[in-house]
């Protein structure tokens, strides 16, 4: 099947500094669509659900969702500066609390609360990034202890990465039946609140520095690849 270019692929970020960051790294405008849905998992579902049904009623639906950003890391296999590509896009919260530990919506008889990004892509832009591969995990409250940290390593053993808004976004384009990504350039580590320890431009470099070494693999990837 011929390429399909990046014309058609959206980049879903939560804020405009993250836009911004991605954007630079295609600065001769390669047709790819950046745009920033807000923070969180409501908003930024909303905001990518409209943005494909634009698309799509235009004629012109987009052939790839990717979800990036800047996020935690679970140290100590995403440190701070790295690159992480989600293998699974995880809604860590999305569930009930009960005396014997969090119950996952899943177990409660409803929704789904795992997307599973196409294995080959994630493989190649692993490959072409040096990015590392993981669940990534979306939470609406941002992790701030030991304990919470610890938590969720147990739920989730194979996750690198926490952000707020992965699965949302991947829950708007796989209803619209579009493949999905989740890029998160590490800006801190997961774990007890410290505001110092960000290190947000590093993370934005990161971020751009990883998309620049995407073309390739955005240009020639096609779903039935995987
Ligand atoms: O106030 C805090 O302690 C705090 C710690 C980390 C992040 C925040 C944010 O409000 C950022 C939310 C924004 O950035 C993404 N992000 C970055 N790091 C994390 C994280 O450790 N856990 C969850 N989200 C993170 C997130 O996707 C949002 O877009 C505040």
């Amino acid at each position: 099947m011929a390429s399909a270019g990046l014309d058609r692929v959206l980049v879903a970020t939560a804020v405009p500094v993250e836009r911004d960051a991605v954007a630079r790294a295609f600065p001769g405008g390669t047709g790819i669509e950046v745009i920033a849905v807000g923070v969180g998992p409501a908003l930024a579902a909303a905001r990518t659900a409209s943005a494909l049904t634009a698309a799509a009623l235009r004629g012109e639906p987009y052939r790839l969702v990717v979800s990036a950003g800047i996020g935690g890391g679970f140290q100590p296999g995403a440190p701070v500066g790295s690159l992480v590509v989600a293998d699974g896009i995880v809604a860590a919260d999305l569930g009930a609390e009960t005396e014997d530990g969090f119950v996952p919506v899943t177990e409660l008889g409803f929704g789904t609360v795992r997307h599973q990004p196409p294995t080959a892509l994630v493989r190649r832009v692993a490959d072409a990034t040096g990015a590392r591969t993981g669940a990534v995990l979306t939470v609406s409250t941002v992790t701030g202890t030991a304990t919470r940290a610890a938590a969720l390593r147990e739920r989730h053993p194979t996750a690198l990465a926490e952000a707020m808004e992965g699965f949302g976004v991947a829950e708007a384009a796989v209803a619209q039946g579009v493949p999905v990504l989740e890029i998160r350039a590490i800006s801190n580590p997961v774990g007890p609140r410290d505001r110092a320890a960000w290190r947000i431009p590093d993370a934005l470099a990161a971020l751009t520095e990883g998309f620049g070494k995407l073309t390739p693999v955005l240009e020639s990837w096609n779903r039935h690849d995987s």
